[in-house]
C-alpha cells in the first residue's frame, strides 16, 4: 500500500508546478496542478508532455494509475486534497496571499508544503490560521529529474506532518533530507556559497566561464556526484583540509552583494536561456539544444549514480 496522497494539488504551474505534478503522478497519485492564468496552464499542458518523455526515459512508473489534470478553478483543485504544493512565484506577500485563499477552502487537516527557495517557513506561516500545517519541501530544478527534497518544518509546523512529508517523498522514490530552518536552506546555502566563489573568480579574470564549467564539472562536480562533501573529508584526510583550510578559507570570497558584472547583464536583458545570452551567447536554437543536451545529461548521470552503492 503507497503511502503516496491519492490526491494532491500543486498551486503554480510555471517552471517548477508541472514537473512537480509529473513526478506524484508517476507514483501513482491523482493530481490536479492549478495556476491563476489560463495561458500559464496552457503552457504546463505542454510541459508536462515534455516531462512525462523524460521521464519514461529514466525508469518505469513506480505505480499505476496516477494521472494530472489542469485547471483555473480553485476549488475544483482543491476537493478531497491531502496534500498541497505551492509553487507560486517567491514573492512572501504573494505566498500569504495564497496560503490565506487556500486556508479558506480546506480543512485542518490538509498539508501546505511550500516550494519556496529560501524564504523562512516561520515567517510565511506567521499569517495562517493554522501554522501547524506548513511546511518547507524544497525540490530543485529540474524536479522530475533531481530526486532530492529538503523538508524544512517552521517553528509551528506539527511534527506528524514532518513524519507525513517524508513519508510521502519517499513513497515516490525520492530522498528528502530534515533540515533546521535557515534561510536558503541547505542546498542553496552550499550553492550559492559556490557560485559566490566562482563569480569572483570570473570578475578577477582568473579563469574564463568555458574552464571554470570544465573545472568545477569535471572536478569537484564530478567527485561530489559519487562522494558527498563530508565523506570527501574523510577521503582526503582532515589533517588535509585543517592544513589548507588554515590558509585558504581567509582568502575566499565574502562578498555580501550580488556581483556588478551579473548586475550590469540583467540592466541589459541578458538573463540566460530565457534572453537567448547571459553568461553565453546563443545563436538560432541553441537554447533548446542546450536545455535537451542538459536533460539527456542529467537522465544518463541519474541512471548511473542510481546504479553505483551510496558511499
Ligand atoms: N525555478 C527554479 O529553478 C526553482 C524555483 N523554486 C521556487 O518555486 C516557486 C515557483 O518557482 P517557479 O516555478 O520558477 O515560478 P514561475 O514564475 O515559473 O511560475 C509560477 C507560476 O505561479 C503562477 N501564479 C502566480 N500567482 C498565482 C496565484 N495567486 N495562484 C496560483 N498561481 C499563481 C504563475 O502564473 C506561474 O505560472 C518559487 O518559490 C521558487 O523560488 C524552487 C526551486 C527551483
Ligand atoms: C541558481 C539557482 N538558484 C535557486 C534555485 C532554487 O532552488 O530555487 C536553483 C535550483 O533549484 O536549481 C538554482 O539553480
Amino acid at each position: 500500500m503507497s503511502s503516496l496522497p491519492t490526491i494532491a494539488t500543486v498551486i503554480g504551474s510555471g517552471t517548477m508546478g508541472p514537473g512537480i505534478a509529473a513526478t506524484l503522478a508517476r507514483a501513482g497519485a491523482t493530481v490536479r496542478l492549478y495556476d491563476i492564468s489560463a495561458d500559464a496552464i496552457t503552457r504546463a499542458e505542454a510541459a508536462y508532455d515534455m516531462v512525462r518523455g523524460v521521464l519514461e526515459a529514466v525508469d518505469s512508473p513506480s505505480a499505476p494509475g496516477g494521472s494530472v489534470t489542469f485547471g483555473t478553478d480553485l476549488d475544483a483543485a482543491l476537493a478531497d486534497t491531502e496534500l498541497i504544493i505551492e509553487a507560486v512565484p517567491e514573492k512572501l506577500e504573494l505566498k500569504r496571499s495564497v496560503l490565506a485563499d487556500l486556508e479558506a477552502r480546506i480543512g485542518d487537516d490538509v498539508i501546505i508544503a511550500t516550494n519556496t527557495s529560501g524564504i523562512p517557513i516561520s515567517t510565511m506561516a506567521e499569517s495562517m490560521t493554522v501554522p501547524a500545517r506548513l511546511i518547507g519541501m524544497h525540490w530543485s530544478n529540474p524536479p522530475h529529474l533531481i530526486p532530492m527534497i529538503e523538508v524544512i518544518p517552521g517553528n509551528a509546523t506539527a511534527p506528524e506532518h514532518v513524519d507525513r512529508l517524508i513519508e510521502i517523498v519517499k513513497a515516490f522514490n525520492y530522498v528528502p533530507v530534515l533540515e533546521k530552518e535557515i534561510p536558503g536552506f541547505v542546498e542553496n546555502r552550499v550553492l550559492y556559497a559556490i557560485l559566490r566563489e566562482c563569480m569572483a573568480l570570473l570578475e578577477e579574470g582568473i579563469v574564463t566561464p568555458e574552464g571554470l564549467d570544465a573545472c568545477v564539472k569535471w572536478g569537484i562536480g564530478y567527485k561530489l556526484s559519487v562522494v558527498g562533501p563530508t565523506r570527501l573529508l574523510d577521503m582526503a584526510g582532515l589533517d588535509i583540509y585543517q592544513a589548507v583550510s588554515s590558509y585558504l578559507n581567509k582568502d575566499l570570497d565574502n562578498s555580501t552583494d550580488t556581483p556588478e558584472f551579473i548586475k550590469d547583464k540583467i540592466a541589459a536583458g541578458q538573463l540566460g536561456f530565457k534572453s537567448n545570452g547571459g553568461m553565453y551567447e546563443y545563436g538560432e536554437g541553441d537554447v533548446d539544444a542546450k536545455r535537451k543536451e542538459i536533460i539527456t545529461g542529467l537522465i544518463a548521470a541519474r541512471k548511473t549514480l542510481a546504479s553505483i552503492p551510496n558511499v
